[in-house]
């Protein structure tokens, strides 16, 4: 028999995929399933993003049982079907029963599609091969850059990552308790594996951590704010990094252009008990009204790092507008270097696996701005073949493959003479 709520999530699933097929993100439909129960949402979620990140494998097979191309609600079920049965090892009764009475649900196509879903699913059951088809390919504008960057061989290795998803990383306060069951990692972040509903973890009333993935949170690491500093953190919502710098005792203006994610901002200020000024201008224009000690620059990019988390990404984009974002990197570069004083530090940041959003902007500030250097990191946890030849950090999603992965980001620690 179904678990109670199953099909209430498989259809919660359907409707962040058709959502995603229209063009909205899935943290953009957070609030679309809000009648159901949270466990429901939580699994209509993972479901709908393991359907995404195994999306092609099951094309694959599904094309060998489907003589033509079903319409896109019905292949949306056959996909979070196959998925399910070949990869989330669910019992074949049940999720072909499943899928069967979701068609009949799509009206009058549905109904007649009924019998093909329900011959084709037995059929996908008892396919084998499964684990032999490849990790899903990273859509060609983004793959050629990575594999002109870091090879063929490593771009197998970040979709294998892809595919794999991301645990869930914790960065703790100064001195909040450990959380039971998680792993420290080399970096200093913990690291938890397996579904985990996040509210109801210990320590996350108290505000003893937040949610940060292990690699974003090593640009604040790189910065090294101290007790009292004025930092400007530009682009700073919803805080993750706002939060590591106020902890460390920074004089923090948190500064972004979006008052949604200021409020987000605002709130995890509130539930760990940190303070910082909220800032909402746009960061190509806003000054303090004195230098600062540091800027903390975690620019708007691809987001292309963040895959495994995402794994509607590489559906929604197309790679359009990278160049636009490019300039827009270039232009908060420059004037976020005319806010420190003189002496005075910088930390660029992108979660990005592009080269022009982090080594090539950094060689191009280089030249423009005579006197600005860069500064080699010397961080715990860091391997030192992550460091670029110009002193940038590259981390990428198969880094750490035994302890898990972790986002892909660009970051270097800038110098002002
Ligand atoms: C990568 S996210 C920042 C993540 C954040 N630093 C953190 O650690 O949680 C980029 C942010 O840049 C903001 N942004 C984009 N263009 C901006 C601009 N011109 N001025 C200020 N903020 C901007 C977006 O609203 C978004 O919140």
């Amino acid at each position: 028999m179904a678990k109670p709520g199953t099909d209430r999530a498989r259809q919660g699933a359907l409707l962040l995929l058709q959502g995603v097929r229209e063009g909205l993100s899935l943290s953009d439909q957070a609030g679309a399933l809000k009648a159901l129960p949270p466990p429901d949402q939580a699994r209509a979620g993972r479901l709908a993003a393991e359907t995404l990140r195994h999306r092609d494998r099951a094309d694959a097979i599904l094309s060998t049982y489907l003589s033509r191309r079903p319409a896109p609600r019905i292949a949306d079920v056959l996909r979070l079907a196959t998925v399910e049965l070949l990869e989330m090892g669910g019992a074949a009764h049940g999720v072909v029963d499943a899928a069967v009475t979701l068609t009949r649900a799509l009206g009058k196509r549905g109904q007649a599609a009924a019998g093909m879903v329900n011959a084709v699913l037995r059929k996908v059951a008892t396919h084998d091969g499964w684990g032999d088809l490849p990790p899903q390919a990273m859509p060609g504008w983004l793959r050629a850059p990575v594999v002109s960057a870091y090879g063929e061989a490593a771009a197998r290795a970040i979709e294998a990552a892809h595919q794999a998803g991301a645990p869930l990383d914790l960065t703790l306060k100064p001195g909040a308790a450990a959380v039971a069951g998680a792993q420290m990692l080399p970096t200093g972040s913990v690291r938890l594996h397996g579904p985990v509903q996040v509210s109801a973890l210990p320590g996350y009333a108290a505000g003893d951590w937040w949610v940060q993935d292990a690699a974003a949170a090593l640009p604040v690491r790189l910065l090294d704010p101290q007790p009292d500093e004025r930092i400007a953190d530009l682009c700073a919502a919803p805080g993750g990094k706002t939060m590591q710098l106020a902890a460390a005792g920074a004089q923090v203006s948190a500064v972004d252009i979006s008052p949604a994610r200021l409020t987000r901002l605002s709130r995890n200020l509130a539930r760990c008990g940190l303070q910082a000024r909220i800032v909402e201008a746009d960061a190509l224009t806003w000054r303090p009204d004195a230098p600062v000690d540091a800027v903390l620059l975690d620019a708007p990019c691809s987001a292309t790092g963040t895959i495994r988390r995402h794994p509607d990404l590489p559906v929604l984009r197309d790679g359009s507008g990278i160049g636009d974002l490019v300039d827009l990197q270039a232009r908060l570069i420059d004037h976020a270097l005319s806010l420190i004083a003189p002496g005075g530090r910088m930390v660029y940041a992108v979660c990005s696996l592009l080269p022009d959003e982090g080594e090539a902007q950094i060689d191009a500030a280089l030249t423009r701005h005579p006197g600005l250097s860069v500064e080699t990191p010397h961080l715990a946890g860091v391997d030192p073949a992550w460091i670029t030849p110009a002193g940038g950090l590259r981390l990428r999603p198969d880094y750490w493959p035994d302890l898990g992965g972790m986002d892909g980001f660009f970051m270097a620690r800038l110098r002002r003479d």
